[in-house]
């Protein structure tokens, strides 16, 4: 069969479970909540009314469960846009792959992702403890480039203007920008929440312009980020997950969104006092909204 994943490509664990999040066809809902922090699992299954399953291995922690009569998992990615590239490729597979005959079903079926994060503010009028949701992710990973006709989900004119203010350095990945679903970008537009423009960044320190003893390579990259505008657009915040989730939901036929508790503002040098009520706020709020009344 043409069509057939050989068993390296697509690996299954012996009891039927996918190779890292060790979930099985059917143990995750429609509605999948992404989360890098594994202790978030513990705190969004708190908010369900029934936990149906639990499984873990290394940072792949997940439940499912029920909430106002509505099925939800929840699933810790861990940091990073690789652990992204892990997550969405198995949750991918877990619908829209037969794993008995190891082939891609004929009717595919669109997961809706939400990612729950934290993030970090580049503009001085997002303060600490906000609540941001990203409208467009700009890729500093490079991770989308390596997939086939990733460009047609790509904002190209974005992305040159972008590039072209930030004289960008030819030895970095080429950034992408990504959109984020429209619906579910209505979905969980309530008052409280900003709408930016997020980066994610392959890493921490170095990556968002930090500077701990290593200089940058660019030392006045992230004054030229503050600083650019694309139309109305302006960059809001770094984190390290969405534009993955955005790239591979898009080309894979998912609807995504992010959230993100911001938690350091880097013009003003201030972190949270306490971010964990603001991200268990923000958790309850999407919750809310996506049992509440039918998503679709
Ligand atoms: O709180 P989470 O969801 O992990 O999100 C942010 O926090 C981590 C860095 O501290 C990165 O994963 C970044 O994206
Ligand atoms: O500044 C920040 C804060 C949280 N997460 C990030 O990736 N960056």
């Amino acid at each position: 069969m043409s069509n057939y994943i050989e068993a390296s490509e697509l690996i299954i664990n012996p009891d039927g479970s996918v190779f890292h999040l060790h979930l099985k066809p059917g143990d995750i809902a429609d509605t999948v909540i992404l989360v890098g922090d594994p202790g978030r699992v513990d705190l969004i299954g708190g908010m369900f009314d029934r936990v149906e399953l639990t499984r873990k291995n290394r940072e792949f922690y997940s439940k499912t469960g029920v909430v106002n009569g509505k099925r939800l998992s929840v699933v810790a990615t861990g940091i990073g846009t690789d652990n992204i590239d892990i997550v969405l490729n198995e949750l991918d597979a877990l619908v829209n792959v037969d794993f008995d005959s190891r082939s891609v079903k004929a009717t595919r079926q669109s997961l809706q992702l939400v990612r729950i994060g934290t993030s970090g503010s580049l503009q001085r009028d997002i303060p600490v403890d906000s609540w941001l949701i990203s409208t467009q992710a700009i890729g500093f990973d490079g991770l989308l480039n390596f997939y086939g006709n990733s460009q047609r989900v790509m904002d190209l004119e974005f992305e040159a203007a972008f590039t072209s203010h930030l004289n960008w350095a030819p030895r970095l990945a080429k950034p992408y920008v990504v959109n984020a679903s429209e619906q579910l970008l209505n979905k969980l537009m309530v008052p409280e929440m900003v709408p930016g423009v997020t980066i994610s960044a392959p890493g921490f320190y170095g990556p968002q312009g930090r500077v701990i003893r290593l200089p940058l390579n660019d030392p006045d990259i992230n004054e030229k980020i503050t600083s650019f505008r694309h139309g109305q657009l302006r960059v809001t915040n770094y984190e390290m997950e969405c534009s993955a989730i955005y790239g591979l939901a898009a080309l894979m036929g998912h609807q995504a969104v992010t959230v993100c508790a911001i938690i350091a503002n880097r013009l003003a040098g201030t972190y949270s006092e306490d971010y964990h009520p603001v991200v268990e706020k923000l958790a309850a709020t999407v919750i809310n909204r996506l049992t509440s009344s039918p998503v679709m």
